[in-house]
């Protein structure tokens, strides 16, 4: 087995009755780097991750996880996840469940109860570490989910949408956190926050319907140079959008669905000095108020045309 791949997955599948959840997946994930997991509703992301940890079996196929079965006892401390729909006890404060889960790692008692605090400092809930979880808002709860995954040492981290549900700065605050992890572990997020993936992920896999879309380094599919991404006030009329594709250095313009007010202009990559001023320029000629200005694709415009 190559030892530079955290997982790899041969044919692997996952039916439920006569549909496949995961079909026929071979995809190599390497090792040290965080690779980002996406795909629309249904495409089969939370059955890979499951599959991955053990939670399931696959219905055919194989996974080797840093080289073993992912039920291995040797994985216990080696890999951690933050499930979906990561559940805490009623009854217990969290410092207390995230201490009781530390020792089940093997820390010593008094060595838990440091490493319970240590994680969550890392997600800022110290004050709120007697809390129950039922006085504890969807935010919170999922930060000590977050906080759960990052106890140990994991060589592997599994990341289930880390952001769903939390708000723009503690979003900010938690792709911080994976920041942090990034040069210490291997990890793979999943979700459905494009920027989050763009902005923390070095590769990325695609699934749609179950199978491999495309597994690329997210520089390839993100177009970093010859192209600049407007987000508009509004939609660009027609009679813009001919003044705008007269200018002789525009290659094409691509524009996104009404409500998205996107725009992607591609421009000739010998011509690169002073674009952004030409473009600004050609806004304010026709009146095109505008909010963001982007060099290259984003990945929500790739995911918007690869699955319409
Ligand atoms: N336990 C199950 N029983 C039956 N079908 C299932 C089960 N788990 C998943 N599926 C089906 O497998 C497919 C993939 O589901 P999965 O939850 O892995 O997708 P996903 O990419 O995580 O979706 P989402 O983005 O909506 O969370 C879906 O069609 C789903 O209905």
């Amino acid at each position: 087995m190559n030892s530079g791949f955290a997982i790899t997955t041969r044919q692997l599948s996952k039916q439920y009755g006569a549909q496949f959840a995961v079909q026929n997946l071979d995809v190599e994930i390497k090792k040290n780097i965080t690779t980002g997991l996406i795909g629309p509703n249904g495409a089969g992301k939370t059955t890979l991750m499951s599959l991955i940890c053990g939670f399931i079996k696959p219905s055919d196929g194989t996974v080797n996880v840093l080289g073993q079965e992912p039920n291995a006892v040797d994985l216990k401390s080696r890999v951690s996840i933050l499930p979906q729909d990561a559940h805490f006890l009623k009854s217990l404060s969290v410092k207390v469940q995230l201490t009781m889960l530390a020792e089940l790692q093997g820390f010593a008692k008094q060595a838990a109860r440091k490493e319970a605090l240590r994680v969550l400092d890392l997600v800022d809930l110290i004050e709120a570490q007697n809390k129950l979880p039922e006085q504890m808002s969807h935010g919170m709860l999922k930060r000590c989910a977050i906080a759960q995954a990052l106890m140990g040492e994991p060589e592997l981290i599994l990341l289930d949408e880390p952001t769903a549900g939390l708000d723009p700065s503690t979003t900010d605050n938690i792709k911080a956190v994976i920041k942090n992890l990034q040069n210490k572990a291997t990890i793979i997020i999943s979700s459905h926050n494009l920027s989050v993936i763009e902005d923390l992920c070095h590769e990325v896999v695609i699934l749609d319907k179950g199978r491999l879309h495309a597994h690329r380094e997210i520089d390839q599919i993100v177009v970093k140079q010859q192209a600049l991404t407007i987000k508009l006030t509004d939609h660009p009329t027609a009679e813009q959008l001919v003044h705008l594709k007269a200018a002789d250095w525009v290659k094409d313009i691509k524009v996104g669905k009404p409500g998205s007010c996107v725009m992607v202009v591609y421009y000739d990559p010998q011509q690169t000095d002073g674009i952004e001023i030409s473009l600004l320029q050609v806004l304010k000629d026709m009146n095109m108020g505008y909010r963001e200005f982007t060099k290259g694709e984003r990945l929500q415009e790739y995911m918007t045309d690869n699955f319409k």
